[in-house]
């Protein structure tokens, strides 16, 4: 079951730190998230321009109607914006058993201050289990100067343990150098240390809501506070690293909160494409057609049949070629489909004629909706260009295989010698290069069209292949 974690905290408009930060990561580490809004706050990835407070009152309401109803297992305190609703939160504490992880969010690390300290932030200070200052925070509750390294920091660190009697969490997020150490301290001194590295980014914006609100809920799962701080740093660490990805404002950008829980991105669309049709491949390559073709003990009548369907594919396939063309943005596109287009039509179809004793007057119901599938995607290029990408790059897979099986005296010996030639393996790396550039620049709704016209085109490729042994082909008028 999941434990429900209760964020008491100032709201983030932009998304990246406050209540928004802290229901992400609650719900990315597994714990239900619930939250009482302290503030209202307006800010961006710049900074904080306007603070509102909720009345105090109304905060003690929140806390009460939620306490009343919910059992709760661990709270995460952040911005509590005045004294009035540090007294408030305090005195609702007084009733709750819970573990808590107080983030005193008194200065962001854009310099904004959101909270003044007073001593009426002491109660709520030994009631905590755990406080998460920052550098400067940390400063500012012992009324020191700010350290600059880590020993200074964790020493310090253990002088607000002792004074508060709880744990703290020294971060070394603002402290120089390439490394980027955490630890937990006692009034004793240190416990337990998470080194990591420092990540090369500008987008940290809500690292200590991330940090403190990871840190409760997996307290509430593992029910230790160093383990605890281990998972929580290695959650925030993977949220950092992924940061990048999410292009959110112009300044310091929110991390990543559900980067562990996504599919990361791929670099390589296409092999990733070409690996989720691995099963409509792997079922072309066990169809009787494919199997008979390369052993050589395909009908005659069969082998008509499918070239004589494939001569009508080709003819509107070269049209949809040409489209692409047309649609191309750049001269190169342009020039390629164009080239694929003419090479069919002087090239291919002509090599069918030769084979073939009779031209299927009518294309089967299967070419017409290849054909079709083609054409309802010749409103984009990108998309077009993914559903034209399958016939290059299965036909060249397969050719590949069937030209290994050809030899002298092979019953369609003539045929399967045009099955593979490195003009044609040039031609596919340049198609599959085509579709990465116009899936590169794609919006991911596009992107998604992309994948499922490239889809559905290899699920009519396995068709195409197999409708020569489908029933009710009659060979007598075929
Ligand atoms: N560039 C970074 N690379 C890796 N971890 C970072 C980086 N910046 C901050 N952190 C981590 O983010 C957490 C919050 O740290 P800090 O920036 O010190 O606090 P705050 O966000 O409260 O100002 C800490 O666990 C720190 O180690
Ligand atoms: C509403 C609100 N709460 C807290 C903060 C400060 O967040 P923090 O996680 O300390 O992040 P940075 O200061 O590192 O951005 C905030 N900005 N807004």
């Amino acid at each position: 079951m999941s434990p429900n974690i209760l964020s008491i905290a100032g709201s983030d408009p932009s998304g990246g730190a406050g209540i928004q930060a802290d229901l992400k990561t609650i719900g990315a580490n597994g714990g239900y998230g619930m939250c009482v809004i302290t503030a209202l706050t307006a800010q961006n990835t710049h900074g904080v321009d306007a603070v509102l407070p909720i009345d105090a009152q109304f905060v003690a309401k929140q806390l009460t109607s939620v306490s009343q109803d919910v059992h709760i297992d661990a709270v995460k305190i952040g911005m509590l914006a005045n004294s009035q609703i540090v007294a408030a939160v305090a005195a609702w504490l007084e009733t709750l058993s819970a573990p808590v992880v107080l983030d005193p969010v008194m200065i962001a690390t854009s310099g904004d201050r959101l909270l003044e300290t007073d001593s009426t932030l002491d109660a709520l200070l030994t009631r905590a289990d755990v406080l998460t200052p920052n550098t400067a925070e940390l400063a500012a509750l012992l009324g020191e100067e700010q350290v600059s390294n880590w020993e200074e920091l964790v020493a310090q660190s253990g002088r607000l343990a002792a004074k508060y009697s709880v744990l703290v969490v020294a971060k070394g997020g603002h402290l120089p150098g390439d490394r980027c150490p955490d630890a937990l301290v006692g009034p004793e001194g240190l416990i337990a240390s998470f080194d990591s590295q420092r990540l090369s980014t500008k987008n940290t914006h809500g690292t200590g809501c991330t940090l403190s609100s990871a840190l409760a809920t997996q307290y509430a799962l593992l029910g230790d506070w160093a383990a605890a701080l281990g998972a929580a740093k290695n959650y925030l660490h993977a949220a950092i690293a992924a940061a990048d990805e999410l292009k959110v404002g112009s300044g310091h950008g929110p991390v990543n909160h559900f980067a562990a829980l996504l599919p990361p991105v791929s670099s390589d669309p296409m092999a990733q494409w070409w690996r989720d049709i691995g099963q409509l491949r792997e079922g072309i390559d066990e169809l009787q057609f494919i199997i008979e073709l390369s052993a050589g003990t395909l009908e005659r009548e069969r082998f008509e049949y499918y070239l004589a369907q494939d001569a009508l594919y080709l003819q509107r396939y070269a049209q949809v070629l040409t489209q692409a063309s047309t649609l191309a943005p750049q001269i190169e596109a342009q020039r390629f489909w164009a080239k694929g287009a003419q090479g069919i039509l002087e090239g291919e179809l002509q090599l069918h004629r030769s084979e073939l004793r009779n031209l299927s007057p009518e294309p089967s119901d299967t070419t017409l909706n290849y054909v079709n599938h083609l054409s309802s995607c010749a409103g984009n290029y990108a998309e077009l260009i993914a559903a034209i990408l399958p016939c290059y790059w299965i036909y060249q897979d397969i050719g590949n295989r069937l030209s290994a099986a050809n030899h002298p005296g092979h019953r369609y010996e003539s045929w399967l010698s045009t099955y593979s030639s490195v003009e044609f393996d040039e031609a596919t790396a340049q198609a599959i290069n085509m579709v990465t550039e116009a899936w590169q620049l794609a919006d991911p709704a596009t992107r998604s069209r992309m994948w499922d016209a490239f889809r559905r085109s290899a699920e009519h490729e396995l068709s195409f292949f197999a409708q020569s042994h489908a029933q009710g082909v009659d060979f007598s008028t075929a």
